[in-house]
Order: C-alpha cells, then sequence, then structure tokens
C-alpha cells in the first residue's frame, strides 16, 4: 500500500525551495530518432569488437539486440554510455548529444539509463528507500532531518511502484525480493531518474517462465513512455516484446528485421541461431 508508506514521509508540494523542479531533459527527438551510432569501431588493441557499425534507433521503439557470445553487444551497450570510447565514428542521443564526447555520469544525467545484467539493489534497505536512493540528487530524502517528499518524486514514486508491480512490497527489505522482483526494483530505480533511454542487458537471465513473463509485460509497460533497447539471449522472451531486432556477429550487423525474418536469414542460422 504506497499511499501509507508514502505518507510517513512529508508531503511537499511547495516548490519555492527550488529543489523540488526535474532537470529539463534536454535531448532533442524532433527529427524522431532516439540513438545513432554511425561507422562506430572499438578496437581493444589489435582485435575490433565493433566493426563500422551504423544503428539507428527511433523515438519509442523498443529494439531487441541479439548475437552469439563476443558479437559485441555489451561492448555496444558501453559505448551508448560512455564506459567505452569508440575509437572511430560517432555516436549521438537524439540531435543534441555527442555521447562519444561525455562522461557516463553526464550520459545518465542527459536521460540514458542502463540496467545490468546482475542486480545491484541495497538489500538491506526497503524497496522504497532504494528507490528513494536512486531518485536525483537533489531529490533525495534520506539524509534529511524532514523526511520530505516533494510532490513530483511522489508521483514518480507512486507511477514506478505501479509500474514494477511491487505497490505491496515498499516495506520489504529488498534481500527478501525473489530474484526476478528484484530486477524489477532495479528496473524501478532507473525510473526514479525518468530516462528517456532504458538499456537492459539480459534482464530475463536467471529468472523464472512465470518472472519472464511478467518482464515481458514490464517491458511492453515501459515502451508506452520510454524508448528502449534490449540485449537477450532467451528467443521466447525477444518473441514476447520484440518489433524489431538487430543481430549482432563479429561487430558488425548480420541482419535487422521482425523475430520471423531474422530467424529465417541464413547467415543468421549459421552464425547464430542454428536449424
Ligand atoms: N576490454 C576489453 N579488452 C579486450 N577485448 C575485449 C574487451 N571487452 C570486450 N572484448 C572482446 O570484444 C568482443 C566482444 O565482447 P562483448 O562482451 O561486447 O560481446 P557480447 O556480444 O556482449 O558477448 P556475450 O553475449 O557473451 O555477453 C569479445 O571477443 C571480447 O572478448
Amino acid at each position: 500500500m504506497t499511499a501509507q508508506a508514502l505518507d510517513e514521509y512529508d508531503y511537499d508540494d511547495d516548490h519555492s525551495d527550488g529543489l523540488s523542479h526535474p532537470k529539463p531533459r534536454g535531448a532533442d527527438f524532433s527529427h524522431g530518432i532516439a540513438l545513432y551510432l554511425e561507422e562506430v569501431s572499438v578496437w581493444f588493441d589489435s582485435f575490433r569488437a565493433l566493426n563500422n557499425l551504423s544503428l539507428y534507433i527511433e523515438e519509442g521503439e523498443l529494439r531487441c539486440i541479439i548475437g552469439p557470445n563476443g558479437a559485441g553487444k555489451t561492448t555496444l551497450m558501453d559505448v551508448i554510455t560512455g564506459k567505452t570510447r569508440p575509437t572511430e565514428g560517432s555516436v549521438f542521443f537524439g540531435q543534441t548529444y555527442n555521447l562519444a564526447t561525455m562522461s557516463t555520469e553526464q550520459i545518465a544525467e542527459s536521460g540514458i539509463g542502463r540496467k545490468f545484467q546482475k542486480p545491484t539493489v541495497f538489500e538491506n534497505f526497503s524497496v522504497l528507500d532504494n528507490l528513494l536512493l536512486a531518485a536525483p540528487k537533489d531529490k533525495r530524502v534520506m539524509g534529511s532531518l524532514r523526511r520530505r517528499l516533494d510532490a513530483d518524486t511522489r508521483n514518480t514514486l507512486e507511477a514506478t511502484l505501479e509500474q514494477i508491480r511491487l505497490t505491496d512490497k515498499t516495506r520489504l527489505p529488498a534481500g527478501l525480493l525473489s530474484h526476478g522482483q528484484k530486477q524489477w526494483l532495479e528496473i524501478g530505480m532507473l525510473l526514479m531518474q525518468s530516462p528517456k533511454l532504458i538499456l537492459l542487458d539480459e534482464p530475463v537471465a536467471g529468472m523464472t517462465d512465470a518472472e519472464t513473463e511478467h518482464t515481458a509485460e514490464l517491458c511492453l509497460r515501459l515502451k508506452q513512455n520510454h524508448t528502449l533497447i534490449v540485449v537477450e539471449h532467451d528467443m521466447s522472451f525477444i518473441d514476447a516484446i520484440s518489433e524489431k531486432v538487430t543481430v549482432l556477429a563479429q561487430g558488425a550487423i548480420l541482419a535487422e528485421g521482425t523475430l520471423a525474418e531474422v530467424q529465417e536469414n541464413e547467415a543468421v542460422i549459421e552464425s547464430y541461431l542454428g536449424r
């Protein structure tokens, strides 16, 4: 019961303290493209992990990236989030942000959120406190004497708990959640930052079938308000959520299309899916 748990915090809809307004997100999607990579290569010494890769993700798209081990999927996510710099090529978030020149923190603040495969929630903290800790720094209330939530944060919290279906677990220490629930909590922690683009790295690894199904539903809900890139090996999950699928192999795009289309592609069958 969100309302009761949230009522333990003072409610502040007075924005005059200047802390209550979300930072404006500057990413300009006016051309309909959320993310574009052009002729990106990443060299690790003499090994080329990404090979002249060009990728365009439209605003509101849910793009699935699949491919064999070592194809370059993680490297691609690392390039988007600034963890790895492209050796060649350009990476833009909307029209505005040249990601190749920004720090990981600046990229996160610009509206790109990434969930890694392994959940990293604070196990001793409640679901609610994990979400509050993930709120942008100027909105955190944990250290303050008055546990005060501004209207925006409260609204974001309620919407997030609803999205991740943990509304009835707000007081539970995160360590007591199931593996799937921890993953959803971590997605919720991303949502507290109001990202425009969400990257999910193998979100259903280690999940039960029921959890996988719930995660597919969550991704489809997220798609209503976010652009998503999902890297996953689980084909039944991809089948449940996918529109356009990009198949990577040896750092380059092997095929792109619906899952059915790429599954029939001879090169994809040879290098990844098999017969
Ligand atoms: N820091 C690094 N130094 C050297 N080689 C690296 C580095 N990071 C990745 N690689 C290599 O680049 C290639 C692509 O790796 P990457 O992790 O991007 O693949 P992947 O598609 O995510 O694979 P998986 O499905 O197994 O996670 C691999 O051959 C990997 O060994």
